[in-house]
């Protein structure tokens, strides 16, 4: 008897190992099969589709497989994280081309870098949906516009969209106005909170830090109409400087909580630790013993405290809006509340907005933040461009009275600023792959060829190589499509914008117009982004704001050439990892020179 129960318990585990290596081998050969059968290339890989523990460790493993001979691991550069970042210079396009599959073990995945395929994937939302289950993690205060699909994203969207209007757009302009001065005087004081004598400005050793305070500050009073001070007087010393917490606004208030701005602060750091805690069970979460994880749940829970009271407050004071009030304020908050009084079905929870405001927060202050701190740099790095953004920002201080400071309608004038932030998108985009998925079976067109498309597989749409593919960015010898060169956009006064083409800045006369799909920094389509020119608005006031009586310039090693210390910067550029999103792994020092000093 006993041998049978020790047999018994010796087979299981091999049978258990025999069940998924036969599944492994089955579903690797069906899929290469597959890939073979399709007009278009593939490359085997041998890790299971989706694999998370592929997803962490492949930044340390890579360096192993890409150290073995070619055939034997060069597939594992198409699995490792921000894969097509890495390989950028010249790599899937070259091998593979502009479509193709990766296929292997668990399933079969489609990778585009063709603007016509993206353009035709971005069009057929109900073909290419968003796999709600990727973006579960998302839903920590209720579900949103960016983890639904189908009629529940109809219903979020049609609240969530009307918000980013121009008036809207306005208070970003006067909201970011008013940080961004903050942030230049901290950049230019000194401890003391004296003008730093020209040449003597205090360095910025983390720029990061200083971008990602001004989004969320912005973020802060623009969707929530809840305004943020500026933290440091001067940024000579990052810590002693900072205003002490009875400074810092509180409203709205509720007992024995952290006020407002750190709860808040709290959240938007921690966002990716939050998301791991709230994937355990909430019995563990009660009695989790590291402190450190305690002080983020608290500060969790006060913040959707002071949402749910920050949400009384706006309801009632639209309650209390008379008919000549109605365009009423102009914070997101305010025009989601005012989008969800009326018809029930139609409308979104309490939860729901929270939801929504969470993810606006989430989705717009980190790529916003990354996208200015990566043009700074690139500025600091070609004196010659800065002059041009400053030539512009001089012509629109010309035409200003006395006293006058800059307005909404300047932006328009804001041309070569623009050209600036769209090729900074173009070369370091934030985003770097569009991810669909197909219930159904679907076909695309390519090259004139059908390409089927089994129900159940990825699309993804590789936003790095598309934007550096040759066919669409290789306008000029001194325009490559690898060169920075921010004028590619800023067309003649006689451009007509082409059939097939998107204009990415319509407040913005003779921009180019890239073809439909060539260029997806925010998307396009039915899920483009929704603060689009939220961030647009952001990152030009912040530039006018900063250049316009200051450059920006490298701040090298002693002894360092400056040629040295601009290709560090260029290195440091390039070094960068997924976060929320593609944000650089080290930090570049720069210094607000005032001009002519
Ligand atoms: C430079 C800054 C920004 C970039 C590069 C950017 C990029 C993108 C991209 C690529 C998507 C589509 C993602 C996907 O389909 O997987 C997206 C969606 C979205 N973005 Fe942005 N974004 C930026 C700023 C903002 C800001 C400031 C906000 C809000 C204040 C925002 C709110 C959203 C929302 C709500 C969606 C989801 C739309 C939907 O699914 O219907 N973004 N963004």
């Amino acid at each position: 008897m006993l041998e049978y129960v020790s047999l018994i318990a010796l087979s299981l585990p091999a049978i258990w190992i025999g069940h998924h290596v036969l599944s492994y081998l089955i579903s690797l050969y069906q899929f290469q099969k597959f890939g073979a059968s399709s007009p278009v290339p593939s490359i085997t890989v041998y890790t299971p589709r989706d694999s998370f523990a592929t997803w962490l460790l492949s930044p340390w493993v890579a360096p192993f497989f890409e150290s073995l001979p070619p055939r034997l691991g060069h597939w594992f550069s198409f699995v490792k994280r921000d894969f097509s970042w890495w390989k950028k210079e010249d790599f899937p396009l070259p091998e593979l081309g502009d479509l193709y599959w990766n296929v292997g073990p668990g399933g079969a995945q489609l990778w585009s870098s063709s603007a016509d395929i993206n353009a035709q994937i971005l069009q057929r939302k109900n073909d290419f949906v968003k796999n709600i289950e990727d973006y579960y993690a998302l839903n920590i205060y209720g579900v949103n516009v960016v983890s639904t699909e189908g009629a529940v994203w109809q219903r979020h969207r049609k609240i969530t969209g009307p918000p980013f209007n121009e008036k809207n757009s306005s208070l970003v302009f006067e909201e970011t106005l008013s940080q961004a001065k903050s942030m230049l005087a901290s950049f230019t004081q000194n401890l003391d909170g004296s003008e730093a004598d020209p040449g003597r400005e205090p360095i910025v050793e983390d720029l990061a830090r200083w971008t990602m305070t001004l989004t969320l500050n912005v973020i802060s009073s623009a969707s929530l109409a809840i305004k943020a001070v500026w933290p440091a007087s001067s940024v000579a010393s990052s810590t002693s400087n900072l205003v002490n917490d009875e400074e810092r606004p509180t409203k709205p208030e509720t007992e024995d909580g952290l006020p407002f701005q750190k709860s808040f602060d709290s959240v938007m750091t921690n966002v990716r630790i939050l998301v791991a805690l709230w994937s355990l069970p909430s019995l563990l979460l009660d009695y989790l013993p590291i402190k450190y994880f305690q002080e983020i749940l608290k500060s969790s829970d006060d913040f959707l405290g002071y949402m749910h009271t920050l949400i009384g407050e706006h309801k009632a004071k639209i309650d209390a809006e008379s008919d000549d009030d109605s365009a009423g304020s102009a914070d997101l908050l305010s025009s989601i509340v005012r989008g969800s009084t009326g018809n029930k079905s139609a409308s979104l929870s309490e939860e729901e907005m929270i939801g929504n405001i969470f993810i606006f927060v989430l989705a717009g202050h980190e790529t916003t933040a990354s996208t200015l701190q990566t043009a700074l740099i690139l500025l600091a790095c070609e004196p010659e461009m800065q002059k041009e953004v400053r030539k512009e920002i001089g012509a629109i201080w010309d035409g200003k009275e006395e006293g006058e400071d800059l307005r909404y309608e300047n932006y328009p004038k804001m041309r070569t600023i623009m050209a600036l932030m769209l090729e900074t998108l173009r070369l370091y985009p934030p985003v770097v792959q569009l991810p669909k998925f197909t219930i159904t079976p679907q076909t695309v067109t390519h090259n004139s060829q059908t390409v089927d498309i089994p129900a159940n597989s990825r699309v993804s749409i590789d936003v790095v190589s598309t934007h550096r593919s040759p066919k669409y960015w290789n306008q000029s010898p001194s325009q490559s499509r690898h060169t920075f060169a921010p004028s590619r956009w800023l067309m003649p006064s006689s451009y007509v914008q082409p059939p097939d083409t998107s204009n990415e800045s319509p407040a913005h006369e003779n921009l180019l117009c890239p073809k439909k799909g060539a260029f997806i920094a925010f998307s396009s389509g039915f899920r483009g982004c929704l603060g689009k020119k939220f961030a647009q608005v952001e990152f030009c006031v912040v530039v006018a704001t900063l250049l316009r009586h200051y450059s920006v310039v490298l701040v090298g090693e002693k002894g360092e050439s400056w040629e040295e210390a601009k290709r560090k910067a260029l290195g440091a550029l390039d070094d960068r990892r997924t976060g929320v999103a593609m944000r650089l792994n080290g930090k570049v020092k720069v210094r607000f020179v005032r001009s002519g000093k």
